[in-house]
């Protein structure tokens, strides 16, 4: 999500109103509001020109007012002075909502102009997706007062509440409010309290550049011989929250939107996609390691050089290193025995899907609780420039790993 109140002078809006709701045109009177210094008469002349709202519910555009009371006009109604191509909300939404390859075209189509007066509402919803390359909803706020009517983002137990009315009345200068928001995210307008909320939706599409050529645009990445010349593992971060249990199995046939475009581009390339939770090192921020499942770290403490890292690898997980960017320097427990393997972070970790587990762990000579997390990203190994799909396999991973944890076991005599 991506919201803000963005400086725009004096966003205007012209509707053709009349007493009669739906205009048409032979009857229409043009009428023009500046909806930067609108008056309340204007706004009521606004709210009467508007229809009654519907929403989509399976297929069919529904009127039902216990479950959305607003006012809605039909962008044939009204034109608008408010060019998002003279701002920079396009790029803004690219630029936070989108990642990596996706980060192409954005076309934003005019849906329709809402009116929230006293008492409106619309209860939680996901927005009907209209056609395959919508990918997500943006609603810009007009800077008329209102209380109430804020708008709750709800997703995987997480929830973002953008209340317009307060966000703009604390704007010094007059400004619209937006929101983006992807397809998959529910979400639902509070009450008004009273005044007026003025809204304009568009639906967001990817334009002709956007992730149909995902398949061209990961092979030019792995084309690009300066990239881990030396064969390596490219990180993506996951986009959308799974439920995650101690094994990552069932994620795969979950993954969504851009998640399932990323893991089917790369394998249709010869590649071999894996999720993994990446356990961060606090200590030496470039290192991780990359474990094919939650990992249930023991309590209690461990001998000198036992670190998230050597915990992770003793479970099988491969020790990874940022193979650019600050802090590349810092070495891995003397006790891990391998070099790091270099990685490029392609999308950066998000943590959506974050793991978490207390533990007490040697860092210099000192004891210290902490707090380890671990976060899913997709990985992928590939080879040496030149050579790219003479890469390590999953299931020699798998099996190194495996063999890695008896010894463990073994050693520690369990
Ligand atoms: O007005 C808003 O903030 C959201 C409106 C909405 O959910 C919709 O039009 O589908
Ligand atoms: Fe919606």
């Amino acid at each position: 999500m991506v919201n803000s109140a963005a400086s725009i002078t004096n966003p205007q809006v012209t509707a053709p109103l009349s007493p009669f709701g739906k205009v048409l045109p032979s009857l229409a009177v043009i009428t023009h509001i500046d909806l930067g210094n609108a008056t309340l008469d204007e706004l009521e002349q606004l709210t009467r020109a508007c229809e009654p709202a519907t929403f989509g519910k399976n297929r069919d555009d529904v009127l039902d007012e216990s479950y959305r009371k607003a006012g809605k006009m039909d962008p044939d109604c009204f034109s608008l002075m408010l060019d998002l191509s003279q701002t920079n909300l396009k790029k803004t939404i690219c630029d936070y909502l989108l990642e990596g390859t996706q980060k192409k075209d954005i076309i934003a189509e005019q849906y329709k102009l809402n009116v929230y007066s006293e008492g409106s509402f619309f209860k939680p919803h996901v927005d009907t997706p209209r056609g395959d390359k919508m990918f997500g909803s943006l609603v810009i706020v007009f800077p008329t007062s209102h209380d109430g009517g804020a708008l709750h983002l709800r997703h995987l137990g997480h929830e973002w509440i953008f209340d317009s009315g307060q966000a703009l009345a604390a704007e010094g200068q007059t400004s619209i409010g937006y929101v983006a928001f992807f397809s998959d995210i529910e979400h639902e307008v509070a009450p008004v309290i009273s005044g007026h909320r003025v809204t304009l939706t568009y639906n967001l599409y990817f334009g002709d550049s956007g992730p149909v050529s995902m398949n061209d645009a990961v092979s030019a990445l792995i084309e690009d011989p300066e990239l881990l010349a030396n064969g390596g593992t490219l990180g993506f971060g996951l986009r959308h929250g799974y439920p995650i249990t101690d094994d990552l199995k069932h994620v795969y046939s979950a993954l969504k939107g851009s998640d399932a475009i990323v893991y089917q581009s790369i394998r249709a390339l010869g590649f071999e996609p894996a999720l993994y939770v990446y356990y961060h090192d606090w200590s030496k921020l470039s290192l991780g390691v990359l474990v094919n499942k939650v990992v249930d770290f023991p309590k209690g403490i461990f001998s000198d050089d036992d670190d998230v890292l050597t915990l992770g690898h003793d479970e099988g997980g491969i020790i990874v290193r940022q193979s650019s960017g600050w802090g590349t320097g810092r070495a891995p427990s003397p006790r891990f025995g391998g070099k790091p393997e270099p990685m490029e972070w392609v999308t950066p970790m998000r943590n959506f899907n974050r793991q978490q587990a207390d533990v007490s762990l040697w860092y210099g000579n000192e004891a210290s609780s902490n707090r380890v997390y671990g976060d899913v990203c997709l990985a992928v190994r590939i080879g040496k420039a030149g050579d790219r799909l003479a890469f390590t396999t999953v299931a020699e991973q798998n099996e190194a790993g495996r063999k890695r944890q008896e010894e463990r076991r073994k050693w520690r005599g369990y």
